[in-house]
């Protein structure tokens, strides 16, 4: 299944080691197109090895992985052509202009001057800082940056978004913006979203939640149903109930 209707992400028995220590223990995992995914663990869990494995960055991995039906190994070039990143340490030259960060972007992705101009305009129109186009990066504000970056994260129209911890460093106003910006993408623009966070407030009530602890998948499900199913008063104490176990995979 490829196109509109394949899952934007598809994660099969997915494991992975650092030098013989395993960090991700046979994950499975499918988002649906337009979806808008929590990928919610504590530091350590493996949520940034997995977007390294998704993004290609590592590869050295069992198990397979599809965006939007096209398999990372055998079609990659195609498979990571649908994915846009927000990685966890800031990667915008401060240097640039907003305009010519998104520039550089457009080129890496074979646009031409005019085709990445004309994305970068839309894009940074959506996230509110088209006025700051011609902006030096170093003097935007860091939820100013964030927005940058997930406007250069989306000029190639990518299926799935794929958002690391994106909220680090920001007010609570800016992480609000955020959350509320990231799933405006899911509604509007039908772009999947995985967010990867430790902060249970970054969760909505209706949100997918996965809760990655030590490398194993502990839950999927919408966070307004995990208290209940383990019999708790709230998300942040299903969490920590969930992370307490010992030996999470079994
Ligand atoms: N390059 C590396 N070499 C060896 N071990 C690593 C490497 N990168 C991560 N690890 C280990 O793999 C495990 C998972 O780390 P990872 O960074 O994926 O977790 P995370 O959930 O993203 O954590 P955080 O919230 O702190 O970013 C941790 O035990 C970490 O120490």
């Amino acid at each position: 299944m490829r196109g509109e209707t394949a899952p934007a992400l598809e994660v099969a028995g997915l494991s992975f080691a650092y030098n013989g220590k395993p960090v991700l223990d046979a994950l499975s995992v499918a988002i649906a197109a337009g979806e808008f995914v929590v990928l919610l663990g504590p530091n350590g869990a493996g949520k940034t090895t997995l977007f390294s494995l998704i993004t290609r960055l590592h590869d050295r991995r069992q198990g397979e992985i599809r965006i939007g039906g096209f398999d990372m190994r055998r079609q990659a070039v195609q498979a990571q052509a649908r994915i846009g990143v927000v990685f966890q340490q800031p990667t915008l030259d401060p240097d640039l202009s907003v305009a010519q960060n998104l520039a550089y972007h457009g080129a890496l992705h074979g646009m031409g001057r005019r085709e990445a101009r004309s994305r970068a305009e839309a894009q940074l129109e959506r996230v509110g800082l088209a006025a700051q186009r011609r902006t030096r990066v170093r003097r935007l504000s860091g939820g100013q940056r964030r927005r940058v970056e997930i406007a250069r994260g989306l000029m190639h129209s990518p299926r799935l978004l794929l958002l690391d911890e994106p909220t680090v460093g920001l007010d609570i106003a800016s992480r609000r913006e955020l959350v509320e910006h990231a799933h405006r993408l899911c509604a509007e623009e039908g772009v999947a979203v995985l967010w990867a966070t430790h902060l249970i407030d970054e969760v909505r009530p209706s949100d997918r939640v996965l809760v990655l602890h030590r490398g194993c998948l502990l839950a999927d499900e919408r966070a307004e149903a995990l208290p209940t199913r383990l019999g708790v008063d709230s998300l942040g104490e299903a969490f920590d109930r969930l992370v307490d176990g010992e030996s999470p995979c079994e």
